[in-house]
């Protein structure tokens, strides 16, 4: 049979790198144990035959196609089992290990959900003694859990939510009732024919008193029979574009019966007679949704790390056209419009990893201080989850297809994998958190934060240069800091364009509400520029730290990498760059002055080896008063290494 032999092209391009790549490999997997874990079980499971497929499953029914994502999910989590109860240090669930071990089967696993939600929501949300008695039956998959929240009328509103939940204190049982067809539950993973038991989000009644949405435990199937409860009506909600495997599914109530020790009683609780004890922030409740935005970010940068390999892989063996008559047909990867799709993909799928791995820390601290009681930080992670979680998704899912459409038909191919992680990335930009929705959630905590600035208030880290550009001019040089500041620029001016929005057409005599949707445009605008700040900011003093632990090398191309990043959100965003003109923020002044000649020497060019990347930086020329921050113009030439 013939050996696969491995592309000469592909060779030759992986014997020119300059770098340490098991060191990279490391940095990727968060240090040498990850990349020990990872090839742990990436070894275990790689050699499983029935992971692989004999038939692709586009081929397949939908039933088949189901039954096989069952058949692996149940191998991998065996597996996963296996590997847990072995090594105490593997955390089953840090979002990399799980999703990993779950994402190595093509297919969109029909336990998902109960990994990515059921489960940590009991984490979560569940009291001591109700995590006594579910967690490990959880963990073990002897109960196998959905996350029931959306339903057919409501998906972004939860306060509308319709299924209710209404406490009978003659036998201490809650009655769950699906009052209209609106009401069913619509969408949850698993639900249409895998999970035996749900998360379900339902409005509590109790004493003839609503208390909004809470969250209940809710088995819906027979343990032994797995047929749906008597009052239960379960189903699968037919094709979509993607995501086939995830058996999403609807789920009706009429009148159904649970205990009262059922309500999730972590955070509020309903006493034995009906009395509620309401909890420190009603928002609790929304504590799952945080900690899977939070894990979408990360999720979305190794979605893109996969399409970014592809892509540049493909651009290495593929060869095509003649532009000197007679020469051998190029490499694809030699056009610089072919550098130009691949590269922005490779240094986002690294920036949405660091984020994502710093976003994660923040919310590791904030679960701490939640535990104490303390939620002073809550507003500012739900602000940093929301928009964080709708622009790496959205960033994501469209260099996917970026990386697609740069390799032309064979992209177009189911085997490509492409397609795959489209519907994978195409399907986070909606759930959890609906795109727009969330930026205008990032919005009402900057508007509040521009009040303060303004005021002079001291704000928490990510808004604090609001403040700052009204008070000391920051010293500005030409580094890579000084695009950041830019962003920075940018963001403080979108925030007080909208904030100026709201309050022209309450001005004009609307009330608040219309003048936030009439300026709502802004403030999804201001939302965009701060999280791209946040990201620009958190890529470069990551790889900074990090620079200082790892080879020259190594450092050299990351740094350069995250050198491409900020160029080429500056080129993306050059229009909002002049349009920061002058912003009346007391003593500074920011007016583009003009296009600068295109000759500079700033670090930025000089430090460009352009083997990675040839882009185009426009000039811009921007004046703070005494200070002259200077974008230089790169040419577009291959392997210039000198100044622009
Ligand atoms: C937030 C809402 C849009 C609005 O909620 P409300 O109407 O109740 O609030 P208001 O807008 O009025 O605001 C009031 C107030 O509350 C604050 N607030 C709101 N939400 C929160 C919160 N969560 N935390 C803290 N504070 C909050 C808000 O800021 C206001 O404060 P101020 O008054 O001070 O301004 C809400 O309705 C909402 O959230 N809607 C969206 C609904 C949603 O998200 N649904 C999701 C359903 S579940 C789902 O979709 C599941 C999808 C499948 C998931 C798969 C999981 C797999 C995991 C994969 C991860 C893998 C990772 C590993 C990757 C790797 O590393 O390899
Ligand atoms: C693949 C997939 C899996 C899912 N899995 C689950 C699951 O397991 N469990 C679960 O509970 N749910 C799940 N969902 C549902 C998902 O959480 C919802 O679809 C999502 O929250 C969006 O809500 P919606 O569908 O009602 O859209 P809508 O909120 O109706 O959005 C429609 C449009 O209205 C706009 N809009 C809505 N509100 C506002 C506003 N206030 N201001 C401005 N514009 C607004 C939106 O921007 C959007 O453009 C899943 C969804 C998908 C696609």
């Amino acid at each position: 049979m013939a050996v696969n032999k491995v592309n000469e092209d592909l060779l030759r391009e992986r014997a020119r790198y300059t770098f340490n790549i098991e060191e990279l490999t490391n940095f990727i997997d968060g240090g040498e144990e990850g990349t020990r874990n990872r090839r742990e079980v990436e070894d275990m499971v790689i050699h499983v035959k029935e992971l692989h497929d004999e038939v692709p499953e586009d081929y397949l029914s939908h039933k088949e196609r189901y039954e096989n994502a069952v058949k692996k999910g149940c191998i991998l989590i065996d597996l996963l089992k296996e590997h847990v109860l072995r090594h105490s240090s593997f955390d089953a669930y840090k979002p990399s290990n799980m999703y990993r071990v779950l994402s190595m089967a093509k297919e969109v696993s029909p336990v998902l959900l109960h990994m990515g939600m059921f489960v940590p929501t009991i984490f979560g949300q569940a009291s001591a003694e109700q995590q006594e008695e579910w967690l490990h039956k959880a963990l073990m998959l002897e109960i196998i859990g959905t996350y029931a929240q959306t339903e057919l009328g409501h998906g972004t509103f939860l306060r509308g939510l319709e299924t209710t939940a209404t406490y009978d204190p003659s036998t201490e049982e809650f009655v769950l009732h699906s009052p209209t067809l609106t009401s069913y539950k619509w969408w949850p993973g698993g639900l249409g024919q895998t999970a035996n038991h749900c998360i379900v989000v339902a409005q509590l009644y109790s004493r003839e008193k609503c208390y909004g949405v809470h969250a209940f435990l809710v088995q819906i199937r027979d343990s032994e029979t797995h047929m749906p409860l008597p009052g239960i009506k379960v189903g699968d909600i037919g094709p979509k574009l993607g995501f086939q495997t995830a058996n999403n599914g609807f789920l009706g109530f009429d009148h159904f019966r649970i205990p009262r020790k059922n309500m999730l009683m972590r955070n509020a609780q309903v006493l034995k007679d009906g009395r509620y004890v309401k909890s420190k922030s009603d928002k609790l409740t929304y504590g799952t949704m945080m900690l899977v935005r939070v894990m979408i970010v990360s999720d979305a940068a190794y979605e893109l790390s996969r399409a970014a390999t592809i892509a540049a892989r493909y651009s290495a063996v593929r060869r095509q056209s003649m532009p000197r008559p007679g020469q051998p047909e190029p490499q694809i990867l030699d056009y610089v419009t072919q550098q130009h799709k691949v590269f922005i993909a490779i240094a986002t799928s690294h920036a949405l990893r660091l984020t994502g791995g710093w976003l994660w820390d923040a919310y590791s601290s904030l679960t701490h201080d939640l535990d104490q009681g303390n939620l002073d930080q809550l507003p500012e992670l739900h602000a940093l989850a929301c928009c964080l979680k709708a622009i790496s998704s959205r960033d994501s899912n469209s260099l996917v297809e970026q990386c697609r459409m740069s390799c032309g038909g064979h992209g177009y191919m189911s085997s490509s994998n492409f397609p795959t992680i489209y519907g994978a990335t195409a399907a986070t930009v909606t759930y959890e958190g609906e795109y727009t929705v969330m930026l205008l959630q990032t919005a009402r905590y900057l508007m509040k934060a521009w009040k303060e600035a303004l005021g002079g208030i001291v704000l928490t880290p990510t808004v604090a240069y609001m403040v700052t550009y009204n008070k000391a001019k920051p010293a500005w040089v030409n580094t890579p800091e000084a695009i950041i500041q830019g962003f920075h620029a940018v963001a403080v001016g979108k925030v007080k364009e909208a904030a100026d929005g709201i309050e022209y057409h309450q001005n004009s005599g609307k009330d608040y509400e219309d003048a936030w949707n009439a300026a709502s445009v802004m403030l999804v605008k201001a939302s965009e520029c701060y999280c791209r700040a946040i990201i620009c900011e958190t890529f470069w003093k990551e790889i900074q730290k990090h620079s200082r632990s790892m080879s020259r090398n190594l450092a050299v191309v990351l740094q350069q990498l995250s050198e491409l990043y900020l160029s080429y959100w500056v080129l993306e965003r050059s229009g909002d760059f002049f349009q920061v003109r002058t912003v009346p923020l007391t003593r500074t002044k920011f007016e583009f002055v003009s296009f600068a000649s295109p000759k500079c020497h700033c670090q930025m060019c000089t430090g460009f080896v352009a083997h990675i990347t040839s882009v185009v930086v426009l000039a811009v020329q921007v004046s703070i008063q005494n200070l002259t921050l200077t974008f230089c113009t790169r040419k577009r030439n291959e392997f210039d290494i000198g100044s622009c």
